[in-house]
């Protein structure tokens, strides 16, 4: 596989379509400042994102990971002044870097970010009666990813659309002895949509910022 080919047409197409704009870069430069890990999606996943959030009409959006809020801008930006997005973050200080990229797009009056553990945050929002969410956005830590797409689908209705992101792992889910829990993760999580008859999903090939990877993207029935 000529990953160096994938990497150069993802980024032709962000170039071309992505809508990097000066908000997103400073995202990126603060993340870098702050010694973030570059672990976001790529512009043309924003961007992708972004399409299937307007697609969708969603006006109430949960990200399950922030990092420094750069997938966050790319999706509230498909919401309309009444929408709202809850996103979920275990490390306060990526979440008080996100915040100010959040300000700095202008997105404050929307965004709503919960900072602690994702399975903990979601059972609050669930006693809270929080959903259902028109779409909801997985990409935290791949361990639980399967209890993070059980939560996703309490906190749904029919028709909400749900992304996993990362559920290829570089071919490695191919590989049924691979000891990397991030690995059997993905690769529960990927059978559960398999055995799942309440939802009609695919998932596609990306190229995220190292690696071949894939993103699950599924229905709600
Ligand atoms: C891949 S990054 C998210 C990238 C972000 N969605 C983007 O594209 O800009 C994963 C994030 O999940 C967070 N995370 C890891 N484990 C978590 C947990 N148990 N609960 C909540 N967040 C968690 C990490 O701190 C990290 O910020």
């Amino acid at each position: 596989m000529d990953t160096s080919l994938f990497e150069s047409v993802d980024q032709y197409i962000g170039n071309l379509l992505g809508d990097e704009d000066a908000v997103l870069k400073g995202t990126l430069k603060s993340m870098k400042d702050a010694g973030i890990p570059g672990i976001n999606v790529t512009a043309n996943q924003g961007k992708f994102l972004q399409v299937l959030a307007r697609l969708c009409g969603a006006k109430k959006i949960l990200e399950i990971g922030t990092l420094g809020g750069y997938s966050t801008i790319w999706l509230a930006r498909a919401l309309s002044a009444d929408g709202q997005l809850i996103t979920l973050e275990l490390e306060q200080a990526y979440a008080d870097v996100a915040r100010q990229n959040i300000i700095k797009a202008g997105l404050d009056p929307l965004v709503d970010i919960k900072v602690g553990k994702a399975m903990d945050s979601l059972a609050s929002l669930d006693a809270e009666d929080e959903g259902p969410f028109d779409m909801i956005f997985i990409d935290a830590d791949k361990p639980p990813y399967t209890e993070y797409f059980e939560w996703a689908l309490k906190l749904s209705r029919p028709g909400t659309l749900i992304v996993a992101d990362n559920v290829i792992r570089e071919g490695k889910v191919l590989d049924d002895n691979c000891d990397d829990e991030r690995v059997s993760g993905v690769q529960r999580f990927n059978k559960a949509l398999a055995d799942n008859k309440q939802v009609t999903a695919t998932i596609i090939q990306t190229v995220g910022s190292k690696e071949h990877d894939g993103m699950a993207i599924v229905v709600v029935k």
